[in-house]
């Protein structure tokens, strides 16, 4: 069957109150849809996506050659099987690809909010999506699905709405951000900051786009040796050197460099820098425990069927983040959740290559 694939974008003028008690007003919020929602409306399974993803996680649109960032997972017949379920992912508030945020126009004047728009947290983007979808009058959901910053919102689902999804998946994900992670994206953010092209955040999108911008590319290297392992790297890049590089050229290229560079440099012109520091901000105030006595009470709020999986080589969200998590459900009595740890060297983006070591998992969750 035809993958059904539709791009929306919805507008709401009430204000959005935030965890910061700051509001957001008005606000839009863009999401994808595949599949077909069938008549009681008991087929809708919710992605959640992480730092740089997007609405598209499944298809190809027309011209362009790159798919959804879970297309191996999300399709006719594949694990989450769009022949069956009602597929919706929403992008992020505070992201850049749709959803209001830093670079969208702030009301009356138009010109981008920039440093104007407010501190968004991981419980803000799951309020948000929860009014998108009482407005498609979805009110309850066969599973939601996330891995990292997507595992970390399936999570706030968990225990603020708990009676919304009957099932619920967060992988490569943690209870709480780390100051391991923490320090990763304060790299980012220090880079973007210093770079004299970001401008103090008033920098013009279209020339980034066009030239790049330095700083950003820099921390999203310091980003992808968080997202891979020693091992992955070894496995992938060994100490080979790019052919046409002299070896005793200063700049000649290792092949990890070569990837480092390309990846930094690429980002820049598909990333928006302040979305990016709106977004790791929102990842380092992670902590499901927030606004309870415990991370122990905030358990007893989930009555979902909770799966959780980590991997075991994740170098950013580390495996026995998960398993603690896991712990504090058993000690809380919870009956109905389920940890599993992938035997992957890959390192945090296994989530989103290794596909074939959970795939069975997520399939059989679902039915
Ligand atoms: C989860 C979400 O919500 S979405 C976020 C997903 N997107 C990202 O993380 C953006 C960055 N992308 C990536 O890190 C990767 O593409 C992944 C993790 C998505 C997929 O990883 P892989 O399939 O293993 O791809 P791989 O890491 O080999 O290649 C990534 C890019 O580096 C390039 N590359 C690989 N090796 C080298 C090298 N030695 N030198 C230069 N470039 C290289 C590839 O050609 C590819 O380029 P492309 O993106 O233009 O096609
Ligand atoms: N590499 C993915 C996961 C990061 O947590 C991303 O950039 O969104």
């Amino acid at each position: 069957m035809s993958l059904n694939l539709k791009t929306h974008t919805e507008h709401f003028t009430n204000p959005l109150y935030l965890e910061s008690g700051r509001i957001l007003e008005p606000y839009d919020i863009t999401y994808e849809t595949y599949g077909e929602l069938n008549d009681d409306k008991s087929n809708v399974i919710v992605i959640c996506h992480a730092l740089t993803g997007s609405h598209h996680c499944a298809g190809i649109y027309e011209n362009e050659n790159k798919a959804g960032w879970w297309d191996g997972l999300i399709g006719s017949g594949k694990a989450i099987d769009t022949d069956k379920y009602f597929v919706i992912c929403t992008n992020v508030i505070g992201s850049c690809f749709g959803s209001s945020g830093p670079m969208s126009p702030k009301v009356p004047h138009h010109e981008p909010y920039r440093y104007k728009f407010p501190v968004v947290t991981i419980k803000d983007m799951v309020k948000a999506q929860r009014i998108l979808f009482d407005r498609l009058d979805i009110h309850r959901v066969h599973a939601i699905i996330g891995g990292s910053m997507g595992g970390m919102q399936a999570l706030q689902f968990a225990i603020h709405y708990p009676n919304f999804a009957t099932k619920i998946i967060s992988m490569a994900a943690t209870h709480a951000t780390q100051p391991w992670a923490i320090a990763f994206n304060k790299v980012a953010q220090e880079s973007i900051l210093k770079d004299p092209d970001f401008k103090q955040g008033y920098y013009d999108p279209e020339v980034i786009k066009e030239q790049g911008l330095s700083g950003m590319a820099v921390g999203r290297m310091a980003g992808h040796i968080s997202f891979l392992s020693h091992e992955s790297m070894r496995k992938k890049f060994g100490r080979e050197y790019k052919r046409d590089d002299g070896l005793y050229e200063l700049f000649g290229k290792f092949q990890v460099e070569s990837y480092l560079e390309y990846n930094g440099y690429n980002f820049t012109k598909w990333f928006d820098p302040l979305a990016y520091l709106y977004i790791t901000k929102a990842i380092n105030l992670f902590d499901l425990s927030r606004g309870f006595d415990s991370l122990s009470e905030a358990m007893t709020k989930v009555t979902a069927e909770l799966h959780l999986i980590s991997f075991r080589n994740d170098q950013l969200f580390k495996n026995f983040e998960m398993k603690e998590l896991s712990d504090t459900l058993t000690e809380v009595g919870n009956k109905n959740h389920h940890y599993i740890d992938v035997d992957s060297d890959y390192g945090h983006d296994a989530f989103l290559v290794e596909l074939d070591k959970f795939q069975d998992y997520v399939s059989d969750v679902l039915k």
